[in-house]
């Protein structure tokens, strides 16, 4: 496989699953963590390794690394493997997605914000999405009627937080997930609830669906609910690993046991609600949003501004969903025809934020 991505979260679970399997890692591809990347060299013995910074190649143990973007590109043009994983945060993901559909090349997608900026130009014939609320749903898929799909939120870092302290909370609390050990950026998109409001987005286009809600079940045990036309509703249950996800969309099927059984009696009970606009002002565009999948690009944009301002303490935690829901307001015409245009109005919208 070609693995972008390689150090971060999802790219570690992905590194389990091909231990676990014997699969042979054909290109690795990391931003700066080299000592990390180092190990995965020595373990799984690439041909070509990729970073972000011309300056770390000397630290990298390989005689074929180079760097920045064109070099990802390249690599997967290169390559011979024929499934490139996606596992890079944010926009920057989205030119590999589309280097690597146009080489023919499956695409196993953890990078979802490929799918919320440029759904609509994502040929998906060979796409599988990494995302546990996704898997979920194709797991529940049968050949019967569907209502609408259900997938869940764990509420984030501050779903018990006293509201009035919300403006002050420190980055540290904000990077505690009560369920999940993530990357940065997406920790911090599921305390503002933004992480939802894209997966929404990556369900309809995956799906082709629009009824589509989100509810929050605090032990993120349950992944997504299907509502059939006949009044019947089946879940999807799991333990928080994304090894699952990833295993299938590797493999595309898999019988041997990768996670440990959800044991009900342990769990003994379990708690829903619903996600409230006062905690998560991002909630107020979720149908605008649902009926206007052109806007990913705008909110996208916005979002990877003021997460980086937060996370490099130049704002509060609740100047993100300000942020975000100001942008929305100024470009809610955008109508982009082209992937060209994608790259526009996201160069656009981060202007206007970062001024
Ligand atoms: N983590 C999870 O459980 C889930 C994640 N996702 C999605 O998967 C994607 C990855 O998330 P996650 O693994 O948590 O993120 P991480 O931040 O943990 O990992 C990001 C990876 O991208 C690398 N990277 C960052 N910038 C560059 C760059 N300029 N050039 C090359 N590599 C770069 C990082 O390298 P380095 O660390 O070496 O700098 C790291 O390997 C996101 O889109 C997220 O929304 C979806 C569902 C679940
Ligand atoms: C593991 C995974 O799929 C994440 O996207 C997860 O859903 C994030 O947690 P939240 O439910 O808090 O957004
Ligand atoms: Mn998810």
């Amino acid at each position: 496989m070609i693995l972008l991505g390689s150090t971060g979260s999802i790219g570690v679970n992905t590194l389990n699953i091909a231990r676990k399997f014997n699969l042979e890692v054909e290109v690795l591809v990391a931003g700066r963590n080299i000592q990390l990347l180092n190990q995965q060299i020595k373990e799984f013995k690439p041909k070509i390794v990729v970073i972000d910074r011309a300056e770390d190649i000397p630290l990298v143990n390989h005689n074929n690394v180079s760097f920045g973007e064109n070099a990802i590109l390249k690599a997967i043009e290169e390559s011979k493997t024929s499934t490139v994983v996606n596992a890079l945060v944010g926009f920057l993901g989205l030119r590999p997605t589309l280097k690597a559909i146009e080489c023919g090349k499956k695409v196993a997608l953890a990078n979802k914000e490929s799918l919320v900026v440029a759904g609509k130009f994502i040929d998906q014939t060979n796409l599988k999405p990494i995302d546990s609320e996704h898997f979920g749903l194709w797991y529940l898929l049968q050949n019967k009627k569907i209502d609408s799909m259900l997938i869940t939120a764990s509420g984030g870092s501050f779903r018990d937080y006293p509201l009035e302290k919300l403006q002050n909370v420190s980055i540290k609390e904000a990077l505690s997930h009560p369920n999940w050990s993530m990357g940065n950026k997406i920790t911090i998109d599921s305390a503002t609830m933004t992480n939802k409001m894209f997966e929404l987005m990556e369900a309809a286009w995956l799906f082709d669906i629009r009824k589509l809600d989100a509810i929050i079940e605090t032990k993120s045990l349950i992944h997504a609910f299907i509502n059939f036309s006949d009044g019947s509703t089946t879940a999807h249950i799991a333990n928080t690993s994304m090894q699952l996800p990833i295993a299938y969309a590797i493999l595309g099927s898999c019988d041997e046991q990768i996670l440990k059984p959800v044991d009900l009696v342990e769990v003994a009970n379990l708690e829903f609600k619903k996600i409230e606009t006062s905690r998560y002002p991002i909630w107020e565009i979720k149908d605008e949003i649902l009926n206007n999948l052109d806007l990913g690009v705008v909110l996208n944009a916005a979002n990877e501004v003021a997460v980086a301002k937060f996370l490099n303490s130049e704002i509060g935690f609740l100047d993100i969903p300000k942020i975000t829901l100001n942008a929305i307001n100024k470009f809610n015409n955008v109508k982009p025809t082209s992937i060209d245009e994608i790259f526009e109005i996201d160069k656009e919208v981060r202007n206007y934020c970062e001024s």
